[in-house]
C-alpha cells in the first residue's frame, strides 16, 4: 500500500472470502487514502506501529471490519461450514438491523481511528462516531476526516465512562465497537450505557478466557444485557488468534 502501489486489489478475493463482501474501487481508494494518512500523521503523532501495508491491510482495515461483518455480507458458506466442523459459534445474521441513515455506530477509544475509520468506509449509510480521551488524536482525526471529506464520520473527545451518563448520549447508540482499550468487562461497562434497547456491543479481543467470560457475564447482567456470542477466528495472512464478543443489551 505505499504511495506508487497499493496492495487492496490482490486482498478483494481474501475479503470476498473470509467476509462474504469486496469493497467497491472507490472505497479502495479511501482505504489507500487512509493508509497513506496514518503513515504521515505517525511522523508527527505516535499514531501506530503498523504502517508495513500487508500488516497494516490485515490488523487495521480486515481486523475492524471482521467485527461488522454481519453487518457486511455476512460470514461465507464455507466459512460457515469450516467452523461447524471446529463446533464454533456462528451469529445469526436475521437479528441485524441493515444500516441506513439513523443507524448509529460509535467507536471507544478509537486511537487512530480503529475500527470506527475503516467501519465507515464500509457502511456509508450508517453514521459513526470516534470517541477518544486524548484531545491530541482526536485533532488528528478532525483533520482526516475533513482530508478524507468522509461525511458519515464525526468525533466526541472525552472518557467514555462520563459521556455514557450525558443525556444525549446514553441510549443512543445502535452499536458499539471497543477494541484494544480495556479488560473485557470494563468495556462493557463503558460501553452498554451508549446502546439503545437491543443495541449491540462489539468487543474485539485476542485470546480470550473462561475467566474472562465469567467476569464478563456478570457485568453484562447488571448492566441489563447478554452475551450474546462468541466468534473465535483467526487473521487471513498471519493466522493470529482473534475472538469478538457480541454483547446485547435488553433492558435501556
Ligand atoms: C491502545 S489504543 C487502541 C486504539 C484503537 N481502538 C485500536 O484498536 O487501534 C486505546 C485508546 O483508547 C483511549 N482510551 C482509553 N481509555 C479511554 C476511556 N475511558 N474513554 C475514552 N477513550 C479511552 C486511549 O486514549 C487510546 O487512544
Amino acid at each position: 500500500m505505499e504511495e506508487s502501489h497499493s496492495i487492496l486489489p490482490e486482498m478483494c478475493e481474501i475479503w470476498q472470502q473470509t467476509l462474504n463482501w469486496q469493497p467497491s474501487i472507490a472505497q479502495q481508494a479511501q482505504f489507500q487514502r487512509l493508509y497513506e494518512a496514518i503513515v504521515a500523521g505517525n511522523q508527527k503523532l505516535n499514531l501506530t506501529r503498523i504502517t508495513a501495508p500487508e500488516e497494516f491491510w490485515e490488523k487495521h482495515l480486515w481486523d475492524s471490519l471482521r467485527g461488522i461483518a454481519p453487518f457486511l455480507g455476512g460470514v461465507s458458506e464455507g466459512d460457515k461450514e469450516d467452523r461447524e466442523d471446529k463446533e464454533e459459534l456462528l451469529l445469526s445474521t436475521s437479528e441485524f438491523r441493515i444500516p441506513n441513515s439513523e443507524f448509529r455506530i460509535l467507536d471507544i477509544g478509537t486511537g487512530a481511528g480503529f475500527p470506527g475509520i475503516p467501519v465507515a468506509i464500509a457502511l456509508p449509510d450508517a453514521e459513526v462516531t470516534l470517541l477518544d480521551s486524548t484531545q491530541k488524536k482526536v485533532a488528528f482525526l478532525n483533520s482526516l476526516i475533513t482530508e478524507m471529506s468522509l461525511q458519515n464520520a464525526r468525533t466526541l473527545v472525552g472518557r467514555a465512562e462520563s459521556i455514557n451518563k450525558q443525556f444525549q448520549q446514553s441510549n443512543n447508540y445502535d452499536i458499539a465497537l471497543v477494541r484494544a482499550v480495556a479488560a473485557a468487562d470494563i468495556c462493557a461497562n463503558y460501553a452498554l450505557p451508549f446502546l439503545r434497547s437491543e443495541g449491540l456491543a462489539i468487543l474485539y479481543r485476542g485470546n480470550w478466557s473462561q475467566d474472562e467470560e465469567k467476569t464478563l457475564e456478570a457485568t453484562v447482567k447488571k448492566l441489563g444485557g447478554k452475551i450474546e456470542n462468541i466468534e473465535k477466528f483467526t487473521t487471513p495472512l498471519s493466522h493470529g488468534m482473534r475472538h469478538c464478543i457480541y454483547l446485547r443489551k435488553i433492558n435501556s
